[in-house]
Parts: structure tokens; sequence; C-alpha cells
């Protein structure tokens, strides 16, 4: 049995927020080795990475969710109450709400708003010498899902609950003001869609069955009562504000269309699956999520290795989708990989691994890959633009990764 390698150091919290997401892939290369101890935020955590202990990860007798998200996630990415904490039957009858609103019928029906939403957006691009996509990108999802989840938004407000949805994303690994703009954010969209899920109790707000205002403002919990107002708020935006999110994807796949010019051209040929390979590698290639935490339920050994109780463990996503053992040339953008690739739920992890209903992999998953696959033939065959020079690096410090200038197009045609 040994024990966990150390990286050696009293607190590499600091590190964290240099190495940003390369922090666990830079400490595994030294020590040779998948898994090491550090202090992090004043607490000792166990870093891991690859496809073996992604597995280890996601099983449910081992680990578990509740308590782990660090207040100050709390406040802005995640909110408090939702299934991100959850773990057992409590999670399973929270999770079936949000996958009872998958169904294929439904993304269908949320990619063909979102694709008249680009439409209608982009008549007015024609107009101006340039436009910023990602900013697009997020006001045209936060429309689209509004409509979609029955969230009534009013005109003038559209930018104004763009922006909340985006700061807090924007402010989950973040401090100083973007942290702070991100808690703003949480509380204003907190007390806005509690309101409303009041008016649907109280019948004074219509929205259809099928929508996610209605089935999260009736959802019944195992003790069979309704959810609180602020816990039904916290997981309406859960589906709101990862759907805006997809813009950061829809930034990234303009950006590989720029800077891979051979990708538009199969695009436009329509070769078979070459798409969902595009939209595959565009999630496996650019960061976003940089890891996700779990603590052990209890004492166990495993890979011969020996993990306390109540251990915090952060497993690498964007290390293990950068993974030499399991990605050829991982830092090579390449969607034709794809073709080969053995689906494995442990090995592209995105959007976490494992399972859905029993996991906590994540709900929106098909949404993601329809909302990319629209934006996708929009930009590359609806619409003619130029690429006016601007500062695309992007540091893998900042976390969420966005390139300064957020990527700007001109000479719009539709
Ligand atoms: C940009 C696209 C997205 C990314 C990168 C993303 C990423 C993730 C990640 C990494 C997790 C955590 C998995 C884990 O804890 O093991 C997660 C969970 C979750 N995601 Fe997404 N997501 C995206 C889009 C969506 C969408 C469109 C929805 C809308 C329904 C959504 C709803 C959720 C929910 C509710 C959870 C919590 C699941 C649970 O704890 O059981 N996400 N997502």
């Amino acid at each position: 049995m040994h024990e966990i390698p150390r990286d050696g150091v009293p607190d590499s919290t600091l590190s964290f927020a240099w190495d940003g997401y390369l922090f666990i892939t830079k400490r595994c290369t030294r020590l040779g080795t998948d898994l090491f101890r550090s202090r992090l935020m004043l607490q000792s955590t166990v870093c891991m990475r690859g496809e073996e202990l992604a597995r280890l990860f996601y099983d449910n007798e081992r680990f578990e969710r509740a308590g782990v998200a660090p207040s100050r996630l709390q406040q802005t990415l995640f909110g408090r109450g939702g299934v991100q904490g959850l773990d057992g039957n409590p999670h399973r009858c929270r999770k079936g709400m949000f996958l009872s609103l998958m169904s294929a019928e439904r993304i269908a029906e949320l990619a063909e708003l979102s694709a008249a939403q680009w439409h209608r957006s982009a008549a007015n691009w024609e107009r101006r010498s340039q436009v910023v996509l990602f900013d697009e990108a997020c006001e045209s999802l936060c429309r689209a899902v509004c409509a979609w989840t029955g969230i009534p938004l009013v005109e003038s407000e559209v930018r104004r609950r763009t922006d909340d949805f985006v700061a807090m994303i924007d402010a989950g690994a973040a401090i100083g003001p973007r942290h702070w703009r991100g808690r703003w954010a949480r509380n204003r969209a907190e007390r806005w869609i509690e309101g409303l899920v009041e008016d649907v109790r109280h019948h004074r707000l219509t929205v259809d069955e099928d929508c996610a205002l209605y089935a999260i403002s009736w959802h019944r919990d195992l003790s069979g009562e309704l959810l609180d107002k602020r816990t039904a708020a916290v997981e309406l935006i859960n589906v709101a504000r990862p759907t805006v999110a997809v813009a950061w994807y829809i930034m990234f796949a303009a950006m590989a269309l720029h800077q891979h010019p051979q990708c538009r051209e199969r695009l436009l040929a329509a070769e078979a699956y070459y798409l969902d390979y595009f939209v595959e590698e565009v999630r496996r290639f650019y960061p976003f999520f940089p890891v996700v935490a779990a603590r052990t339920r209890r004492e166990f050994e495993s890979k011969g290795y020996r993990f306390p109780k109540g251990e915090r463990v952060l497993l690498d996503l964007y290390g293990t989708n950068h993974d030499p053992r399991l990605w050829d040339d991982p830092h090579t953008f390449m969607p034709e990989r794809f073709r080969q690739w053995k689906r494995s739920p442990f090995s592209f992890i995105p959007q976490g691994g494992g399972e859905y209903l029993d996991g906590h992999r994540c709900p929106g998953e098909w949404i993601t890959i329809e909302l990319m696959k629209v934006a996708v033939m929009f930009l590359s065959t609806s619409l003619r633009y130029s690429v006016p020079q601007q500062d695309l690096r992007m540091s893998l410090s900042r976390i969420p990764a966005l390139p300064p200038s957020r990527f700007v197009i001109g000479n719009v045609q539709i």
C-alpha cells in the first residue's frame, strides 16, 4: 500500500490560480503519477486525472458531493440547494426532473428556437461594421432558452438578464470585481426567478406543462413537498445559465473554423458525420470546465493507495481530455480523431463522466451538442464574414478561458 504522493509545498492555492487548467497535469508529469495530494484553499485535496481514476471518481459507493462546493462557488456559479450537492435517492429524484426535460422532441424545439434566433440577430449584423460573436451568442442563447423554459423575458431586460447569466459563469473561479459581479448577478437572478415560480404556483402566470418553469415549479422531492421557492429558482437557473454557457463553445467553434479553414470546407461538403466529429473535438480541445470535485464517503483502498474518509478529491477534466495515452497528439485540433474513438464515459469528459441519472454527469450534454451544431452550420453555411486582426490568445490561467477579443467578425453578409 502506498501513500498518495504530495506536491511538496505547504499550500498550492496560488499555484492553482497561476497554472489554471494545467495545474494537475504539470504536477502529475513532474511526480510521474496520475494522482497527488496538495493543499488548496486550506484543505488537503487529492488531485487526479486519466480514464482509470475518472472511473474511480464516479463510484457513488466511494464518493459523495454534499458540502463539497466551496461557498464562493455556491454564491456565484451553482447556487445553494441545487442538484450538484445532492447524493443517493434525493439526487436521483431531482436529476430525474432535469432528464425529463431532455426528450428528443423538446431538444429539437430548442434547436429550432435557437436557429431562428441566430437569423433574427444576424439581420442586424449586416448594418454594423463589426460584431463580437461571443456577446451575440450569449444573448441569442438567452432569448432561446427563456422561450424554451417558459421564462417571460421583457425586451428591455434582455441584455441585463443575459449579462447576469454570463457573470455567474465567469465568477466561479474569480477573485475581486469579477467574483462580486457574479454574486450580485446570482442574487438578482434568484429573486427574479423566485417571483416567476410563485406566479406559476398562484396561477398568475400560465405556461406549457412540458416546459422547465412548469416542471420545476411543481416538482415534488422524495418527501412529497414542493421545492422551496429559492431551490426552485436555483434549479431553473441550472437550466438557463449553462445553456447560455454554450456560447463559450460556439465562440471556440468559430475560432476553430477560422484557424482550420479546411474544417469549413469539409462542413460545406456535408461529409457524413463530420459535423459530429467537429463539435466533439471543440468540446475536447478547448478549455472550459477544468475540474469537478467530490469527497470520499469512507476510507478505502484503490490502485494501491489508501484514501481516508472525508478527503476532498478533484478530477482533472481538461487534463483527461488531453491525456496522450487516450488521445494521439492531444494538443492538435483534429476532428477526424472521433472516427476511431472507442466510446467510454470516462475518457472524454468535458461535461463530466459516468452515469446521467445515478451520477452527476451533465444532463445538458445533448442540448449543448445540438445548439453547437445549429451555430456551426449557421456560421459555415448561412453567413459570410471576415475576421479582422484581433487578440485570440487564450490564457490557461483564466477560468473560464476567454480570448480578450471574444471573437470579432466583420463585413457580415447573410
Ligand atoms: C457549455 C456547456 C456545458 C458544460 C461545459 C457543462 C459542464 C458540466 C460539468 C463539468 C458538470 C459536472 C459533472 C460532474 O459533477 O461530474 C455539469 C453538471 C450539470 N450540468 Fe452542465 N455543462 C454544460 C451545459 C449544460 C446545459 C445546457 C445544461 C442544461 C440543462 C446543464 C445542466 C447541468 C446540471 C443541472 C448539472 C448538475 C448535474 C448533477 O449534479 O447531477 N449543463 N455540467
